[in-house]
């Protein structure tokens, strides 16, 4: 698949491989083709040896990724495709940028929303415009990231705001987000680029093999969150395929809030 990727770009620069999700049109939403084309890149990105560090990022000035594709989302069965547990094999991605033996950094230029918030909670850095801005929008649309998106999300910035977050589906600028732990610096939008750039070049001069086993113990001690995330995801399978998750993804397809009040 290598090289001919339609929804990404891949590209070895800034000492650094950059992979960019590019569907600006839909705020850089993933689909199947996506997440299938994110995996196969992480995978390719691990074997470069020129440098230490992947920056995930999106493309356009106004989203990082919102997650899941809700005009695909909109399927009869509920689910966003063929393949993976739930249509498009999410949790396979997650698991691709966890085992990744770089450093992995999410550069934020804007939303990072819903499956989006969960990349950047994965990344082993976050990166953020002052533009930026962060948050899950799962119980408005009938959804759940379970596993590193809750549970690991509460290892960052704890139980009770990791809680809110999810229930309450509100929208946290760059500055609250790096206050509550949930993201490492925040810089002026025309300046992101080149302070990711120059961390990338700060690590390319560490030791690839000190970096990998630092960052196996870090994942060793969380790696229960992966079995929630793949038990959850069985779980969602069933959730999307109901009418209550039916009426989350048409309410935000049709521009109304959504009524869940007979499903409590
Ligand atoms: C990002 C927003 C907050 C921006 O709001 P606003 O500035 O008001 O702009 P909009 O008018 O809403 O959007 C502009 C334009 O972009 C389209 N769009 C935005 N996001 C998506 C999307 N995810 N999919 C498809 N299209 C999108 C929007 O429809 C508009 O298009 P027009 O053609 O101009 O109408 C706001 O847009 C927003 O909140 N978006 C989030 C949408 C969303 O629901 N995302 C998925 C959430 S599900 C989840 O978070 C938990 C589950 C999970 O992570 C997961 C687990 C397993 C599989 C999949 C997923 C998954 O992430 O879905």
């Amino acid at each position: 698949m290598s090289s001919n990727y339609k929804d990404i770009i891949y590209e070895v620069r800034d000492d650094a491989v950059q992979i960019i999700i590019n569907r600006p049109e839909v705020m850089n939403a993933f689909r199947l083709q996506t997440l299938e084309e994110m995996i196969d890149a992480l995978k390719r990105a691990d074997e470069e040896k020129s440098v230490n560090a992947v920056v995930l990022s999106g493309a356009g000035d106004r989203a990082f990724c919102t997650g899941g594709d809700q005009k695909v989302h909109l399927s009869e069965d509920g689910l966003y495709g063929p393949r993976g547990t739930v249509g498009m094999p999410v949790e396979d991605m997650h698991s691709a940028l966890r085992d990744l033996r770089k450093v992995s950094i999410a550069k934020v230029q804007g939303f990072a929303i819903g499956g989006g918030n969960v990349f950047a909670t994965i990344c082993d850095l976050t990166i953020a415009s002052e533009k930026a801005q962060f948050g899950q929008v799962g119980p408005k649309v009938g959804s759940v990231d379970p596993g590193f998106g809750t549970a690991y999300l509460s290892r960052l910035v704890g139980e009770k705001k990791a809680r809110e977050i999810w229930f309450l589906c509100r929208r946290y600028p760059a500055a609250e987000a790096l206050q509550m732990g949930l993201i490492n610096k925040v810089v002026p939008h025309e300046e992101l680029d080149a302070e990711v750039a120059s961390w990338c070049a700060d690590i390319n001069q560490m030791s690839p093999g000190a970096i990998a086993i630092a960052k196996r113990s870090f994942n060793a001690d969380s790696e229960n969150i992966r079995g929630i995330g793949f038990l959850g995801i069985q779980a969602v399978k069933g959730f999307y395929m109901s009418e209550e998750s039916k009426e989350g993804v048409r309410a935000f397809n049709e521009r109304r809030k959504p009524d869940f009040k007979k499903y409590s």
